[in-house]
């Protein structure tokens, strides 16, 4: 059976209404069944006549409220739309009227029966429920960024009017789905058969790039239905292609530059593990329902269920498995154990799949995986609600190192509020500084939050709780430090003088402690040893156990030039410049937020502090290029037009390999600060007053590179000469702020 081919409607007018329809939110308004066509009843004057069947009202479709749409996810599907439909539009709808409120038009019985009588078949007593979601035939044109295929209904229509998001499906596939769900302008549906796959995607401007299903290599007996990956049956080339695609269209789409100041982008830096590689995984489990709260303590109670009750609830295996164990109490099997699943999210579905097993994870956490699962099924009665297990690869260190911590003097100890679990309670940590691999290295697998995890990267070791946040691939970390390493060690080719190095967003100070001995790597070794140049590093992070592991960390790897600082990125510039009197120009800055990326205060800062150099890191292409954007406008803004950032390089790296993931590597540099203040200079000789000069301090003695309006405190004299000093603003307020006091010195 075919989709209806309901005639187009007007763009930006929902199509046709039938039946029961979706919200904008995904939920479905509960109305009553739409009844047969009635017949020709003779109308009744006021009321209904009794012998005439009841109409059911059907309730117009309301939008109950602005939803918050993905915006990544708008863009994708704006793209197909526009895309497909271009050979018919001469002028392609504006996004409004491709996106506006629309209803997906879900078919009725009128519909169900039109197409049995055109395909001359019998209509199935199942085809009355059939309407409620709508199974049927769809073309994939697009991918997601988060690696689903998109189509576009009505098939083959050269107006295309809805997205149809299908995950496991590729451009070019023609698939039987079934639409499970509808959002404000496209609708979900799951994947029942891949009717015919192209030999190779044709290219298009809706999804430009080549790639061929291979289901040979899925590595996982759950792919396919999990939500966990996505691309499993794709060669690896394929994957690092498109997570390059993904963030392509990240800085297109996000950052708001225009495409000249965007460099190609580069080739994605592959993984050196695709499998195996994944350090920490948190399977999740609900209570079985008859345990959940309210059932526990019904107000009515109901009797105990016979023997064969419980047995037809599912508990039927345990129950064969007992007889078969030769157990011979069925019923104490039954009690003990429920069908629990444990694992991850059901791809198309909102419930747990059990998983046993997870290959993109570590062989220590698969092997650890059968014990705790089995562990929680049977104990499953003491937990009062569902819950989300920790599994952490960890090196094994050498038990004398370990007995050593007793006597060791210099062992740390950490006393900071951990996440307290079921096991451990909150407890001072007393950490050894003597740490020492086993060999040949060993690995176990972690389930305590509070616990310490230990960690190598190239030859530095890392130690950090169990429950805060460190990379999740291993076997990359090395590429990705090398990768940041390269981009700060351009600068120090250049010319022997003080090298700083903020790692904002440090966590337990990856990549503080891989890069501190290389900030000096290119230097006379005496000149930096005997103290002539500085060579330093400073981190900080919100999380304080992270910090204290981070110093730590420092201790452990014998690494003196860094400081760890703990708190918010936004109150790093405090300080950095009154503390510490680092001067941007000799800064590189490192970023590494979190998924919601940098703030804008933190960023302003950033302005204002000019580091030389900034390379960010980023798990969110999308945020990641929207804070560059912002960077790179504000920098160039005012008085520094056209000589702030420029981006000198931006790739992927794949952290995550069979999943959407994109990780983006970004290398942004100033276009050199100190080329800036020279020109500062220059302009002070003509007695020509630049906008950054704090004209109203007593002696003109101070250069401001951004604001006029600054305190005179609040700016770092970093650097005196002859002509007076170069400071370096605390904050930038609003550029309306800016705006005004340029007026005003101008007038003056
Ligand atoms: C993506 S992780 C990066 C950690 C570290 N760079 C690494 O690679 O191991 C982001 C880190 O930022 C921290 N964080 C989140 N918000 C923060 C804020 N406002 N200021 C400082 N750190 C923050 C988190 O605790 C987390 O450790």
């Amino acid at each position: 059976m075919s989709v209806p081919r309901s005639p187009p409607s007007p763009a930006g007018e929902p199509p046709a209404k039938k039946g029961k329809f979706a919200t904008v939110d995904g939920d479905f308004e509960e109305e009553a069944a739409v009844t047969e066509p009635t017949q020709d009843v003779p109308t009744q004057p006021r009321g209904r006549h009794p012998a005439q069947p009841k109409k059911t009202k059907i309730k117009p479709i309301r939008y109950k409220k602005p939803v918050a749409v993905d915006p990544v996810l708008k863009h994708d599907i704006l793209t197909v739309l526009r895309w497909s439909g271009l050979p018919a539009w001469t002028n392609p709808p504006s996004e409004a009227a491709l996106l506006g409120p629309r209803t997906w038009p879900k078919r009725g019985p009128d519909d169900i029966r039109r197409d049995a009588e055109i395909n001359g078949e019998e209509l199935q007593p199942e085809d009355a429920n059939r309407w409620e979601f709508t199974e049927s035939e769809f073309k994939v044109v697009g991918l997601t960024s988060h690696g689903d295929g998109i189509a576009v209904y009505p098939l083959d229509s050269e107006t295309p009017e809805w997205a149809i998001i299908i995950p496991f499906t590729l451009p070019g596939d023609r698939v039987r789905a079934r639409v499970t769900r509808h959002a404000q302008y496209h609708s979900y549906a799951e994947p029942l058969q891949i009717i015919s796959e192209s030999p190779e995607t044709a290219m298009s401007s809706a999804f430009p790039l080549q790639i061929k299903r291979d289901n040979s290599l899925i590595g996982c007996k759950y792919f396919g239905t999990c939500a966990g990956c996505q691309y499993q049956s794709l060669p690896y080339e394929q994957q690092l292609a498109l997570k390059r695609w993904v963030l392509q269209k990240a800085m297109k789409n996000f950052s708001g530059l225009e495409s000249e100041e965007i460099p190609d982008v580069k080739e994605t830096i592959p993984s050196p593990s695709q499998y195996g590689y994944r350090t920490k995984i948190t399977p999740h489990f609900d209570l079985p329902k008859q345990l959940q709260p309210k059932r526990r303590a019904p107000k009515n109670p109901v009797p105990p269920k016979s023997e064969e009750a419980m047995i037809a609830e599912g508990a039927a295996f345990s129950a064969a498995e007992a007889m078969y164990n030769g157990e011979n109490s069925i019923v104490g099997q039954v009690k003990e154990e429920f069908d629990v699943p444990i694992g991850f999210e059901e791809k198309c579905r909102s419930r747990l799949l059990d998983i046993e097993e997870c290959p993109i994870a570590t062989p220590a956490i698969n092997k650890a995986m059968p014990s705790a699962r089995a562990d929680v099924k049977k104990n499953i009665r003491d937990y009062k609600k569902g819950a989300t297990l920790l599994f952490r690869d960890c090196l094994v260190v050498e038990e004398e190192a370990k007995d050593g911590a007793m006597e060791d003097q210099a062992a740390v100890k950490i006393e900071v509020s951990l996440v307290p679990t079921r096991k451990s309670k909150k407890a001072p940590l007393q950490l050894s500084t003597n740490v020492k691999l086993k060999q040949p290295e060993e690995h176990i697998c972690v389930s305590d939050h509070n616990k310490t995890i230990t960690e190598r990267v190239g030859e530095i070791i890392f130690q950090f709780p169990a429950g805060s946040f460190f990379q999740n691939n291993a076997s990359i970390l090395r590429p990705l430090t090398d990768f940041v390493r390269e981009q700060i060690e351009l600068d120090a080719r250049e010319k022997e003088e003080d090298r700083y190095l903020v790692d904002a967003y440090c966590g337990s100070g990856l990549f503080s402690l891989t890069l501190a001995s290389h900030l000096s790597v290119h230097y006379d070794s005496e000149r930096v040893l005997s103290g002539v140049l500085n060579t330093k590093v400073c981190g900080i992070e919100i999380d304080p156990a992270s910090i204290a592991y981070a110093n730590h960390n420092a201790t452990i790897n014998s690494i003196s030039n860094v400081e760890f600082h703990s708190g918010a990125s936004e109150t790093l510039f405090d300080a950095v410049t009154k503390d510490l009197k680092w001067a941007g120009d000799k800064t590189t800055l490192i970023v590494d937020p979190p998924r919601k990326g940098c703030d804008a205060g933190f960023l302003k800062q950033v302005v204002a502090f000019l580091p030389r150099r900034v390379v960010y890191v980023s798990c969110n292409v999308h945020t990641m290029a929207e804070n560059v954007g912002d960077l790179i406008r504000w920098s160039n803004e005012g008085d520094r037009a056209g000589k702030g950032y420029k981006i000198s390089s931006v790739g992927a790296i794949d952290l995550f390999p069979q999943t959407h993931h994109t990780e983006g590597l970004l290398n942004y540099r100033i276009e050199s600060t100190i080329t800036l203040i020279r020109q500062k200079q220059r302009h002070l000789r003509n007695s020509y007053l630049p906008f950054g000069i704090a004209a109203s301090l007593e002696k003109l003695q101070f250069i401001v590179t951004a604001s006029l309006d600054i305190e005179r405190d609040s700016v770092n004299a970093a650097n005196t000469d002859e002509y007076g000093g170069y400071g370096y603003p605390m904050s930038l307020d609003s550029t309306d702020h800016l705006h005004t006091s340029i007026a005003k010195s101008e007038r003056a």
